[in-house]
């Protein structure tokens, strides 16, 4: 299959609803629950310590520090498995990253609020590219400023094996995020590849 672009104004949102095949898919999704170190992380909330609705990881290179949510991750190396992975990523979107962050939703519980991936360690355009393994969620769209980007709000559904691409001027622009679902899911594990540019 091939990333298909969006119509949207001010964004570069690609998708590719089978990028993986979905055995690999499967057999990635039961490697990576049983051997990443999850960790709950908190944040803090008007100085209080409140648990993120998901269970984290953070890999790459040693030289990739990042900040996410006031949180200064370590990067843990990358593994024989991540590597495949983003090698195959990397081919698909032409782009090269030094770092995955991993997301577990455990159930329709776990979720992701509204937010663009616009930390300055990332660059001013910077390509994010998400693999999606197990149930499928909602992954939302909206405009940051509707006046200056008139669209409304849009609903993809990340279903296993799919690469969403982000780049150009989305993270500058849009936010998005992965609501809560009453319905009953089984875990999803979102894997998004990034490029930390250390200045
Ligand atoms: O789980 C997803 O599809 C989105 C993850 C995301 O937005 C992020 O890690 O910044
Ligand atoms: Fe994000």
């Amino acid at each position: 299959m091939s990333l298909t672009l969006l119509p949207l104004p001010a964004a570069e949102v690609l998708l590719d609803s089978a990028f993986l095949p979905p055995t690999q898919a499967q057999r990635l999704l039961l490697e990576l629950t049983h051997s990443i170190a999850w960790r709950q992380e908190s944040i803090k909330l008007f100085g209080k310590a409140v648990p993120q609705p998901r269970l984290t990881a953070w890999h790459g290179e040693p030289t990739a520090h990042y900040t996410y949510s006031g949180l200064a991750w370590v990067p843990q190396p990358w593994t024989p498995v991540l590597q495949a992975l983003r090698t195959q990523v990397e081919a698909a979107t032409n782009a090269r990253f030094n770092s995955v962050l991993l997301n577990l939703y455990r159930t329709g519980q776990d979720s992701m609020g509204w937010h663009a991936d616009n930390e300055p360690e990332l660059g001013l355009e910077p390509v994010i590219a998400s693999v999606s393994l197990g149930s499928t969620r909602r992954f939302r769209l909206k405009p940051r400023d509707v006046q200056q980007t008139p669209h409304p709000p849009l609903t993809l559904e990340l279903t296993s094996g799919s690469l969403l691409v982000m780049r150009g001027l989305t993270q500058q622009q849009w936010l998005h995020a992965v609501p809560k679902t009453a319905q009953p899911v089984g875990p999803r594990l979102n894997l998004t590849f990034r490029r930390i540019i250390n200045t």
